[in-house]
């Protein structure tokens, strides 16, 4: 059967597996395959593999040995992968726990296995869990080569939104100033500052920041971020006019925070803002939020207008990348 692999020349072959292993994109139930000095390495999703990669259909051999949860239940289960904690999303409680117990008992080597049992809430965006398996939410997650230590039972963090950080860090140059608003454990942070962006990431969630200081540190990139706790409301008050780049990755809020953000702003600076809105007109909303707190000190262009995923029926989480350039 064919199935969607990146071709990459023998030489280069460990470093892309290693990138979509870190992406969270490795196709585990075929083999990677060489033929003639090129490595084929099967991916699970297409159109998230990196653009530097070369993506082919081809037939690698289906690996025999490993016993997945769908082998044992008969059915394809849904969950998601945070390091060695596996996460389910299942409104029956018989279900998860079968779902569980056939984690388990696969090859997929899942220290703890967790339900979700409510929505994110709060300023802090944290969820309760139902923990079905294991006794420790903390875990260490790898992304696009960075690890992040965390602990889902007191911080936010979302594996599905990898490629959409790896999007805004790739347009990261060196020597920028980075103010992340809404840090959480680093996962924009910390690759931006790898990137040699100078960067201050703030976040509301005391247990957060410990770990994105942690989290700088583990990358080696503390020189170059300062992780604040605190609201960047206050917070701004000593960066004003800094940011060359925002990242506001608070959707529903976001707009509440775009007078703070034009403080921030330098005389050039780019917006990320993730924003949650209707299909009918996912954009306007948000840039004309933008336009009401930045003109006329500044001109708004926009940079880019990006679905980042479905987020519930006619609601997308978006990201509307916006240049404020201050006017003379
Ligand atoms: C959706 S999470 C995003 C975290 C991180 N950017 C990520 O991608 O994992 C939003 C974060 O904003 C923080 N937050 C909420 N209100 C804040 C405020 N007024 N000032 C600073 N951080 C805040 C929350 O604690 C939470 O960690």
């Amino acid at each position: 059967m064919n199935v969607p692999c990146v071709r990459v020349p023998r030489e280069s072959g460990e470093a892309a597996r290693r990138r979509l292993a870190d992406a969270g994109l490795l196709d585990h139930d075929h083999e990677i395959t060489v033929s003639e000095g090129t490595l084929y390495i099967p991916v699970v999703d297409a159109d998230a593999v990196p653009e530097d990669l070369a993506v082919v259909d081809y037939e690698p051999p289906a690996r025999e040995t490993q016993t997945t949860p769908a082998d044992l239940l008969g059915f394809e289960p849904s969950y998601e992968r945070l390091g060695d904690i596996v996460i389910l999303d299942e409104d029956d409680p018989d279900r998860a726990r079968d779902i569980a117990d056939a984690i388990v008992a696969s090859d997929l080597k899942a220290e703890t296995v967790v339900n979700r049992a409510s929505k994110v809430k709060g300023e802090l965006r944290v969820r309760d869990w139902d923990v079905l398996v294991g006794d420790s939410t903390e875990t260490v997650h790898r992304e696009y080569g960075h690890e992040f230590r965390l602990d889902i039972d007191t911080v936010y963090f979302s594996p599905r939104l990898a490629t959409e950080r790896h999007r805004v860090v790739e347009a990261v140059r060196e020597g920028e100033r980075v103010f992340d608003m809404f840090a959480g454990v680093g996962p924009f942070a910390v690759p931006a500052a790898a990137a040699g962006a100078e960067v201050v990431a703030c976040d509301l969630n005391e247990a957060a920041v410990a770990f994105l200081r942690e989290n700088a540190e583990r990358n080696d990139v503390a020189d170059r971020l300062t992780a604040i706790h605190g609201d960047v409301r206050e917070v701004a008050a000593d960066y004003e006019g800094w940011a060359d780049r925002l990242i506001m990755n608070l959707p529903h809020s976001a707009g509440d925070f775009l007078d703070t953000a034009v403080r921030l702003a330098s005389d050039d600076c780019v917006i990320h803002l993730y924003d949650i809105q209707h299909e009918d007109d996912p954009f306007g909303p948000g840039l004309a939020a933008v336009r009401a707190a930045a003109e006329p000190t500044y001109e708004v262009e926009v940079v880019t207008e990006h679905v980042v995923r479905s987020y519930a029926p006619h609601e997308y989480n978006v990201c509307l990348d916006v240049r404020l350039t201050k006017r003379a």
